[in-house]
């Protein structure tokens, strides 16, 4: 089975790209979409959010994500200890649903930390999905109703484009003027034929 790591900054595409995928029938994990409900169902998760940020984060047994987000994206050192606390549980999952999936030829990981989460290190092949920083958080504002700064300041908290290119074996370029479905579909050509 070939596990492909599809990554991006935040509003690049890749979550776009990771559907077209999916659409061609491929297994796709999303991390963003899992860690939300790892937050709201793992025990260990929500005991030490609440000891080591704040007591007052669950609402009715599910996640303040506003509010968690309000408070690690303007403190590197509290999005540091939220990260250590969800990432390996990520990764344990992930791991988990792949055996499930052993049987597929490729499963799709899309995860916007990718590389700061040390993710790709579960996967054979990263694709980064790029796109220029204005069109990034025009698209945040669209999609959530976000303000610029609380998109700036997640985009501050990410490794750049520059470092994270670095990891890619592919690049896709989602800046509305070069054909997207044409870019993944020759992709997903060159995928299999390796
Ligand atoms: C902080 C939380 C509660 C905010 O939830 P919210 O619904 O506002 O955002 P959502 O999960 O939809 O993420 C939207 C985008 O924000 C960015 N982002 C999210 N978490 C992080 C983070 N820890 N560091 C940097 N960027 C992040 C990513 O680009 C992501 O795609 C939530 O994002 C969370 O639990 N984050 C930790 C899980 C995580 O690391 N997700 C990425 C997995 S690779
Ligand atoms: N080529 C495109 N044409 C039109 N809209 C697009 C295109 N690419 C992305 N979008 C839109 O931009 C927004 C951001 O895209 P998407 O959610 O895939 O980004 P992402 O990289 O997964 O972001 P995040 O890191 O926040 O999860 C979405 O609303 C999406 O529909």
């Amino acid at each position: 089975m070939i596990r492909i790591g599809i990554t991006g900054g935040i509003g690049s595409g890749k979550s776009v790209v990771s559907e077209i995928f999916h659409l061609h029938g491929i297994p796709l994990y999303n991390a963003d979409l899992e860690a939300k409900k790892l937050n709201d169902s793992s025990p260990y998760i929500r005991e030490q959010l609440t000891l080591q940020i704040g007591k007052d984060l669950y609402i009715d047994d599910k996640l303040d994500r506003k509010k968690l987000a309000s408070i690690i994206f303007h403190d590197s050192r509290k999005l540091a200890i939220v990260n250590s606390i969800i990432h390996p549980e990520l990764a344990r999952h992930f791991t988990a649903w792949c055996l499930q999936r052993r049987h597929y030829p490729m499963v799709i990981l899309d995860a916007a930390l990718l590389i700061e989460a040390g993710f790709h290190q579960f996967v054979d092949k990263v694709i980064m999905v790029q796109a220029p920083k204005e069109l990034r958080i025009e698209r945040v504002i669209q999609r959530d109703g976000s303000v610029r700064n609380e998109v700036e300041a997640r985009m501050d908290s990410q490794l750049p484009e520059e470092e994270k290119i670095k990891y890619a074996d592919y690049v896709i370029c989602n800046d509305n003027r070069h054909s997207l479905i044409r870019q993944v579909s020759d992709l997903m050509k060159e995928v299999t034929k390796n």
